[in-house]
């Protein structure tokens, strides 16, 4: 089997490894100033549940993970050595100083994703472009592996620069699947996925490996995966855990109703 396709962050039977983005945990968590829901807590619950890995996208605005979070995370995952703690951001903003400070407290990120995201962005929508941005990213991607960190690059799905991704020191490449979520289940769909198949083709040719994220869920992600080779993770989270909103809301209104009928029990 081509190594890379087992090199991911969790050789687990080639099986491609999900690591659950905890952003929206935040998200929730922040409308009161309250500790719940707990980040470390449903990432703890993650975990136990057979994830592979945590990401987080510390936007600079906090909207959702905040700084304390990122350390309390990077603990957490001490206590996991086996699952990988996945780090996403713009290096030309916050992301760099989290990782020179957590590397300093020998908690360094398994990985960080590269993502060239504005500061006021509503979500990530593009992926680097090269040879733009190539002059930028080299120092930032040589700086990130040599205190201990896997580099991927957030790229959209354009199999004529994967060789650039490679020359400028990339470990990995996330492709960047929203198109992908959009075009499933229309007659686009088979095209679109195989340009992503195309692209994770070229990346597996220059030697990189491959994730992918963004949008995908229950409904898209087995046809994703079947079309595309060697993707070794996904990082799903709005979708997961919108989900995890909606599967769990019949057993939480069974406990609050038990309260209830405590309370009126004699
Ligand atoms: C990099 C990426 O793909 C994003 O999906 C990101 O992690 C999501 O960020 P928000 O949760 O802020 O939309
Ligand atoms: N890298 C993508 C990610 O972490 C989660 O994206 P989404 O599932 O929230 O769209």
């Amino acid at each position: 089997m081509n190594p890379l396709l087992t090199s991911g962050l969790d050789a687990h039977r080639g099986l491609t490894a999900l690591s659950v983005n905890v952003n929206l945990v935040a998200q929730i968590r922040n409308r009161r100033p309250l500790p719940f829901p707990s980040v470390t807590g449903l990432s703890t619950t993650a975990l136990e549940a057979g994830a592979q890995g945590i990401t987080i996208h510390p936007r600079p605005d906090q909207r959702h993970i905040r700084t304390h979070d990122v350390f309390d995370l990077a603990e957490l995952m001490t206590k996991w050595p086996q699952a990988e703690f996945n780090i996403e951001g713009n290096p030309l903003h916050n992301l760099m100083d989290l990782l020179r400070q957590l590397a300093a407290q020998g908690r360094a990120p398994q990985q960080c994703t590269f993502v060239p995201d504005s500061e006021s962005q509503p979500t990530s929508d593009h992926g680097w472009r090269f040879p733009e941005d190539a002059a930028t990213l080299k120092p930032l991607i040589a700086e990130a592996k040599s205190l201990g960190i896997r580099v991927s690059l957030f790229m959209d799905p354009l199999p004529e620069m994967m060789a650039a991704v490679r020359d400028v020191g990339a470990d990995r490449v996330e492709l960047y699947t929203e198109s992908y979520a959009r075009a499933h289940g229309t007659p686009e769909q088979a095209q679109v996925l195989a340009r992503f198949a195309a692209t994770a083709e070229a990346a597996l040719r220059v030697g990189l490996g491959i994730n992918a994220g963004h949008d995908l869920n229950r409904t898209n992600l087995a046809d994703f995966l079947r079309a595309v080779p060697g993707v070794q993770e996904v990082s799903i989270g709005h979708a997961l855990i919108a989900d995890t909103l909606e599967l769990g809301m019949s057993e939480t209104v069974r406990a609050y109703l038990r309260c209830i009928h405590a309370a009126a029990a004699p």
